[in-house]
């Protein structure tokens, strides 16, 4: 990529990893653009010897990419022995599973190895795996099944938990989501891998990967997994899986709201459901037409134009997003000529510890809409005042409508809870019918024959 003119934006704390022998095979240039007019190279440059410009944050960038690849792969492993017994209740009761302890093992070992110095805000820690042996030896194997050497399940422990650093304003870290949307992990539909680097407060650099995202939205059954990439000032780009051909990506070219789509979370706890189609009516946006997803996949869609508009608001007046949440897709979506900011038009700050604590929910649009897209929201949200109850939006119709999104969710825990526990039963009573057929088996295998056909890698983890 032309290192030139534009966009000036590099960090004034630049990297002390910068190696531009490290970084010259990053093919970071935008190979599907259109040409466009270039001066002709005075041909003695070569000769004089002029070394090519490094990249900015080149050796980064590969180190980015590559953990997040292999992240991803180890995600899809998991995907398709996915056992029932892998799963855990976090404190707040979302699912936690092998893949999000390995993704952040083999990432955190190889940020460590190659920047010893940089902290890590990460979001697991390993307490819940250290009780539980069979997990921890099932991570034990994922991992050393993608990774170089074969690590120990105490390096594990410790690679997990190097993700505990405060955060702030001052110096570099970098901030990791394992598996953002677990819940869409789970499911087998959207959930990303994403990793960004943050320096004296703004991120430089994000790469998001997500396995389960069609290349191309247009043709939901083609090829899936999706990586975007950006650093700061030198543009957004989208490569697959399998090919590292990059191409850049831009936010829709839209005049108004109304031109485009929205989309936002699949889970109403999360983002309220019902304000997001008021603002959607307000902008006179086709009824019907949001695209819900998990996971930071809605920043890479609005970064490559298939939806205009990312709305995340604010079910509670209490949860504060994480800035491992955020840092990557918010990079991405700016770098592709979009504007993302809270719901009160505030820039997202993560200087602030492992949370966006001085921002509530997220707005982010194609640049040229954006101002309408946060007008329409200040309008639906001024007439639902905070309570003071820990729940926002307390007007006589924000009551209803959190109340409404607040019950959405809860009746949708208990039916997943349901259908788990009907599940383990009939496992139960599986291997007991198969025990008395052909003498023995153990619950597994039942597990692994029943899980093969929802859950297989021939569906790709259809929506
Ligand atoms: N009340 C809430 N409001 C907003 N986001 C939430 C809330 N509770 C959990 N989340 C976060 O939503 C993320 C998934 O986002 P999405 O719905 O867009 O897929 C989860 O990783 C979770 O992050 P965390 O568990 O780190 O707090
Ligand atoms: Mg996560």
């Amino acid at each position: 990529m032309s290192e030139s003119t534009k966009r000036p934006r590099r960090s004034s704390a630049p990297s002390k990893y910068e190696d531009p022998s490290d970084s010259e095979d990053i093919p970071f240039a935008p190979v599907e653009q259109t040409p466009k007019k270039q001066k002709p190279r005075n041909p003695n440059a070569a000769k004089r010897g002029r070394k090519p410009k490094p990249v900015y944050l080149g050796a980064e960038l590969k180190v980015a990419v590559d953990a997040v690849l292999t992240a991803s792969r180890l995600c899809q492993s998991v995907f398709k022995t996915l056992v029932q017994d892998e799963s855990l209740a976090k404190d707040d009761k979302s699912p936690v599973t092998v893949a999000d302890f390995g993704a952040q093992t083999v990432v955190n070992a190889l940020l460590l190895k190659h920047f010893p110095e940089d902290p890590i805000v990460g979001e697991e820690d390993s307490e819940a795996l250290k009780q539980n042996p069979v997990l921890s030896e099932r991570v034990l194997n994922l991992v050393n099944g993608v990774v170089e050497s074969p690590i120990t399940v105490e390096e594990i422990y410790r690679h997990i938990d190097s993700g505990n650093y405060a955060g702030g304003a001052q110096g570099r870290f970098w901030t990791l989501d394992p598996i953002d949307g677990t819940k869409g992990f789970l499911r087998g539909e959207q959930y990303a891998v994403c990793l960004a680097l943050v320096v004296d407060g703004k991120v430089e650099l994000g790469v998001i990967g997500c396995p389960n995202l069609p290349v191309d939205l247009d043709n939901p059954d083609g090829e899936r997994g999706s990586l975007f990439i950006a650093t700061r000032g030198h543009g957004a780009f989208q490569r697959t899986f399998i090919d590292e051909k990059l191409s850049k990506i831009k936010t829709a070219k839209v005049k108004t709201a109304s031109e485009t789509i929205f989309c936002e979370s699949v889970e109403s706890g999360h983002s309220s459901q019902t304000e997001a189609a008021e603002i959607a009516q307000h902008l006179k946006i086709a009824a019907g037409t949001g695209k819900r997803m998990d996971s930071q996949c809605k920043y890479g869609v609005v970064a490559r134009g298939d939806a205009g508009i990312y709305l995340r608001i604010p079910t509670s007046d209490t949860y504060e997003e994480k800035i491992w949440g955020h840092a990557a897709g918010m990079l991405i979506v700016e770098e592709a000529g979009g504007v993302v900011t809270d719901v009160e038009g505030k820039p997202l700050d993560f200087g602030v510890g492992r949370t966006l604590k001085n921002n509530k929910g997220v707005v982010a649009a194609t640049a040229r809409i954006h101002a309408e897209v946060l007008e329409a929201a200040k309008k639906v949200l001024r007439t639902k005042p905070v309570n003071g109850d820990g729940q926002v939006n307390g007007g006589a119709t924000g009551t209803a409508a959190v109340a409404k999104d607040v019950l959405e969710a809860a009746a949708k825990e208990v039916a997943d809870a349901v259908a788990e526990q009907q599940q383990q039963q009939q496992l139960e009573v599986a291997a007991m019918m198969v025990e008395a057929a052909v003498g023995s088996t153990t619950e597994e295998t039942i597990v692994d024959s029943v899980m093969a056909e929802p859950f297989g890698a021939e569906n790709g983890g259809q929506n």
